[in-house]
């Protein structure tokens, strides 16, 4: 499986994303471009963390007019992984390509720390590797990352199982159901706002982020 990392201007968790993937999991994976016109070659999309174009309007409202979103969206709606961490998450939306909306969180403090996770629904592509109802901790650091949506919207992501992540313990940002990740309704587009990147190798104090990027490259049989 052949994955792009793609790089705004901005991004910032570029770096850790194509770490975890090809360092730590040995992936292929190549950085790519935000000018880029093609993803031809790539069988997935993972969208950084960061500020793209500052956060300017809204976080990830004009990353999502990038020349490579076109493709992005091309291989989502293929069916193709991809998967979107903070800034990710917010682009994912803006993008349409997952519902909801990311708000300023309800402190309207810029929140960096480790929080206490459910696995809610471990059936999917990016979750097969934990255990059902699996609590884990993950670094979040994130100004925007309220997540809303209409009632009715809530109540089909729980549903449908697309709510993937709860805040378990605290809730950080005032998310609507302590949402923390969601998937879209065909199970291949998956954004969060915490950060697994930042949680794969014994040295950075915490693995709990590792099984993701395992779950992804090691499908599971029914996928
Ligand atoms: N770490 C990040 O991706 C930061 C996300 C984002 N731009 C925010 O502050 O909400």
């Amino acid at each position: 499986m052949k994955l792009a990392v793609i790089v705004f201007p901005g991004s910032n968790c570029d770096l850790d994303l194509y770490e975890a993937l090809h360092t730590v999991c040995g992936a292929d994976v190549e950085y790519v471009s935000h000018k880029a016109t093609s993803l031809a070659g790539f069988d997935g999309v993972m969208i950084p963390g960061g500020f793209s174009y500052g956060d300017y309007l809204r976080a990830g409202a004009i990353a999502r007019f990038a020349p490579v979103m076109k493709e992005v969206i091309r291989l989502a709606k293929a069916g193709a992984p991809v998967f979107g961490t903070c800034n990710g998450f917010q682009i994912l939306t803006e993008a349409g390509l997952l519902p909801g909306a990311l708000k300023k969180n309800d402190s309207q403090q810029f929140v960096c720390k480790t929080v206490a996770l459910e696995v809610v629904n471990n059936q999917t592509r990016f979750t097969h590797q934990y255990t059902a109802h699996e609590r884990i901790n993950l670094p979040i650091a994130h100004a925007d990352g309220s997540f809303y949506a209409d009632q009715a919207t809530l109540d089909q992501l729980e549903a449908n199982g697309q709510v993937v992540f709860r805040y378990a313990e605290e809730n950080p940002n005032g998310s609507l159901n302590n949402i923390a990740g969601i998937t879209n309704a065909a199970g291949n587009v998956l954004g969060m706002m915490p950060h697994p990147e930042r949680a794969v190798e014994a040295i950075l104090g915490n693995t709990d982020g590792l099984r993701l990027f395992k779950s992804l490259l090691t499908p599971a049989a029914a996928d």
